[in-house]
């Protein structure tokens, strides 16, 4: 592939635009982060919010790690995936980020409200399924506080991103290494958090 093709690649029929290259790639390399705002088409998100407010949700605890509820049977989640699983954006990936190389994306909606113990607290998403990359995708409606996703070094601590959803639609894609963890801080109020999180496998 180019590198024209590579600075303006545009998703499918609703012809999502990609952040530059070289930009993403110098945020990435700082971060180990980049924020994708719009990654879905502002039709495509209607639709996908309107699916997530009709859409059942299941209880679901992370052993050790806190609780959230996942969307289930995952409607608006496979919405997602069919405008995640496209080779054109996995080059892009690769390019910013020189996690190569990705071949599958898996993921599902899930959301978190105001209550003891509905939050995540620091892991890898290392689990033996090639998982290289995760994605987290805002598609609530509800303002709410808390809710931070935050992202430090190993094994060091540094500090690496803190990304609050506010705007539906827009992405954090961030590395899954051993070198970085994560974690999602609970709600204080409002709410729910509802996101897209999923992960670019290799
Ligand atoms: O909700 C998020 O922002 C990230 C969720 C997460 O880290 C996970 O599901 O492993
Ligand atoms: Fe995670």
């Amino acid at each position: 592939m180019t590198s024209t093709a590579l600075t303006t690649p545009r998703l499918g029929p609703f012809e999502t635009v990609l952040p530059p290259i070289d930009a993403a790639r110098a945020a990435f390399a700082i971060s180990r982060s980049q924020v994708w705002p719009d990654a879905l088409d502002r039709r495509l998100l209607t639709s996908i919010m309107g699916l997530c407010e009709r859409a059942v949700f299941a209880s679901n605890t992370v052993e050790g790690l806190g609780h959230r509820e996942i969307e289930r049977p995952p409607l608006a989640g496979t919405a997602v995936l069919l405008m995640l699983r496209r080779p054109l954006l996995y080059r892009w990936l690769e390019a910013v980020t020189g996690c190569a190389p990705i071949t599958d994306v898996e993921g599902r909606v899930v959301r978190t409200w105001p209550r003891p113990g509905d939050e995540l607290a620091w892991h890898d998403d290392l689990n033996g399924k090639g998982r290289r990359l995760g994605i987290t995708i805002g598609l609530g409606s509800n303002a709410y506080e808390g809710g931070l996703f935050e992202m430090r070094a190993r094994p060091g601590k540094e500090p690496l991103i803190q990304f609050r959803h506010d705007a539906a639609g827009t992405a954090l894609v961030f590395e899954v290494s051993s070198r970085c963890e994560h974690r999602v801080h609970p709600l204080v109020a409002g709410g729910p958090r509802q996101v897209f999180t999923g992960w670019f496998l290799g």
